[in-house]
């Protein structure tokens, strides 16, 4: 149940990056997945999305302009905004904040297409009724710290461990004053969590979905187009 009423919601969506991992020329986050890009796939879900008022989508400086062009060509209507990011994943977070103003922002990752609308609810209120929320799946598989050499130096208890995903979600004061003081300090995280928990601020973990993967490396393409032809072929809403 949400506790406070909802005045709107802002989502940050990253989608900067260069895509190293995967390999390709073209940024990953605009590779076309089926129909349209990855990138356009993700607003699509926020664009449905009745909580969802306003959206930062943060790229490439020598994006924007095509990133516009694509938003009008696929319909994206609701208040958007296309700014350039920064040279880390975290700067374009940064960068992302200070064009958005609902009390409440959710950031994902742009070339996370397949997050479900329940998901992205679930993440908000979450957040609203504990103050920071982090969609995750239950680690699947045994995790082990290994130091420079290759020797396995702990095995932490797998009942522990999740696999952080996105959507994020926070106050806007909150994650304003995280990165401020991460910026402050020389620090870069590999989330917003991380920077909202240097904060001492409880971030409570949604379980999500296995398939609301990364589009990181060549073969999350192959599962990707799966992913979206079992989702059609249940007659799935992609959200
Ligand atoms: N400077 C950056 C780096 C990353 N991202 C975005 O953050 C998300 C998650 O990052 P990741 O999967 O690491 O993307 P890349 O940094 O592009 O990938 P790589 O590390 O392989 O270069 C992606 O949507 C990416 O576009 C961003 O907006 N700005
Ligand atoms: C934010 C994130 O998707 C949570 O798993 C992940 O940390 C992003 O890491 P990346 O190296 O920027 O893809």
């Amino acid at each position: 149940m949400v506790t406070e009423l909802n005045t709107g919601t802002g989502v940050i969506v990253v989608a900067a990056g260069r895509g190293t991992r995967m390999g390709s020329k073209e940024s990953k986050q605009y590779l076309m997945l089926q129909d349209k890009p990855i990138v356009i796939h993700t607003l699509e879900v926020f664009e449905r999305h009745p909580l969802i008022t306003e959206i930062v989508l943060v790229t490439g400086a020598q994006d924007v302009e095509r990133c516009l062009s694509w938003i009008h060509e696929y319909g994206i209507t609701k208040k958007i905004k296309v700014i350039p990011g920064g040279a880390e994943r975290q700067h374009s977070v940064y960068q992302g904040l200070l064009h958005i103003s609902t009390p409440w922002v959710l950031v994902h990752d742009g070339v996370r297409p397949f997050v479900t609308e329940q998901q992205v609810t679930s993440c908000y209120e979450a957040a609203v009724n504990h103050g920071a929320s982090v969609l995750a799946v239950p680690v699947k598989d045994t995790v082990k710290q290994v130091d420079g050499q290759g020797w396995v130096t702990a095995t932490p208890d797998r009942r522990s461990l999740w696999a952080i995903q996105t959507p994020q979600a926070f106050r806007r004061s909150d994650l304003i004053r995280a990165h401020g003081m991460a910026e402050a300090e020389g620090f870069t995280g590999t989330d917003d969590s991380m920077l909202i928990e240097r904060l001492g601020i409880p971030v409570m973990v949604v379980e999500g979905s296995y398939t609301n993967i990364k589009i990181t490396t060549p073969d999350d393409l192959d599962y990707a187009e799966f992913v979206r032809m079992k989702k059609e072929q249940k007659g799935e809403d992609m959200t």
